[in-house]
């Protein structure tokens, strides 16, 4: 086995007496998709929260490509090459899909590319933004203002706008939320074909997705992670299946 992207050592994060992450310990293997599911209030967020730089443990160390990232803000991890897709906020609503693409390309490159050149006429720019907006399942908006989006597809425009960075992880946190059936089907679809290209780290609430998709499952408990496996182990292990006693989730 090649060595962990992302490697998270006896993580622990204390909320006054409460402890949202109880000495959590994780790896990644490259290329991987890793889920990560867990009852309501088990410390999903509160762990993506660390892992993505906003929320600081309490102890632990959290390792990546090799490097202790553990006291490096948001930026910084993002240079590193590990994104967070919600962490986008400068979405301009009245430029088009294209246009935002190739400005979070600008924005990711810095100012070495030719400043004073209109962005769409930048080759370096527009090729990989077209690439990832059809990566993303956008193609076919690529001329479309953001404002005209609907709620999906404008969650797709974040994935785009992530993968134009090339990441090396990618953080998912709840990327179908909000979303009807079939747009969370596309979204399905898009993560498989992203699949063993990145290396990606998902949270999410909708287990089919979850289970169609993820290589292993990590189930967080009470802040701790009480199994790991594939999605059929996941789904026949005893103490999964107590942790979710009454809920039919698992299944499906
Ligand atoms: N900023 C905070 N201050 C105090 N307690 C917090 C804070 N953030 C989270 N918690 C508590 O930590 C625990 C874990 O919360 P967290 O939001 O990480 O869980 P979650 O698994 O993401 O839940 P959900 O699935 O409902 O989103 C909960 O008991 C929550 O109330």
């Amino acid at each position: 086995m090649s060595a962990p992207l992302l490697k998270v050592s006896d993580l622990v994060k204390r909320y006054g007496g409460l402890l949202a992450t109880d000495h959590l310990s994780l790896a990644l293997q490259p290329g991987e998709l890793h889920a990560i599911i867990g009852p309501n209030g088990a410390g999903k967020s509160t762990l993506i929260g660390q892992l993505g730089g906003e929320v600081f443990p309490n102890s632990g160390r959290i390792e990546f490509d090799g490097e202790d990232i553990t006291a490096l803000t948001p930026a910084p991890r993002a240079l590193r090459g590990l994104a967070r897709s919600y962490q986008i906020t400068s979405v301009f609503p009245e430029f088009t899909v294209l246009e935002n693409v190739v400005l979070a390309r600008q924005a990711h490159c810095g100012h070495s590319l030719g400043c004073w050149t209109p962005v769409l006429q930048q080759p370096e720019l527009v090729e990989p933004a077209l690439r990832t907006i059809a990566q993303a399942g956008l193609a076919h908006r690529a001329n479309t203002r953001v404002s005209e989006l609907a709620h999906g597809e404008r969650r797709q425009l974040e994935l785009a706008m992530v993968l134009v960075a090339d990441p090396k992880l990618l953080l998912l946190d709840e990327p179908m939320a909000g979303m009807s059936h079939q747009e969370s089907g596309k979204v399905v679809d898009m993560l498989r074909a992203l699949k063993g290209r990145y290396t990606i780290l998902l949270v999410e609430h909708d287990m089919d997705a979850v289970f169609a998709l993820a290589d292993r499952i990590s189930v967080l408990v009470y802040g701790r992670i009480i199994a790991t496996g594939t999605p059929d182990e996941i789904r026949d292990n005893p103490d999964v299946r107590t942790a979710y006693l009454g809920d039919e989730t698992l299944d499906a």
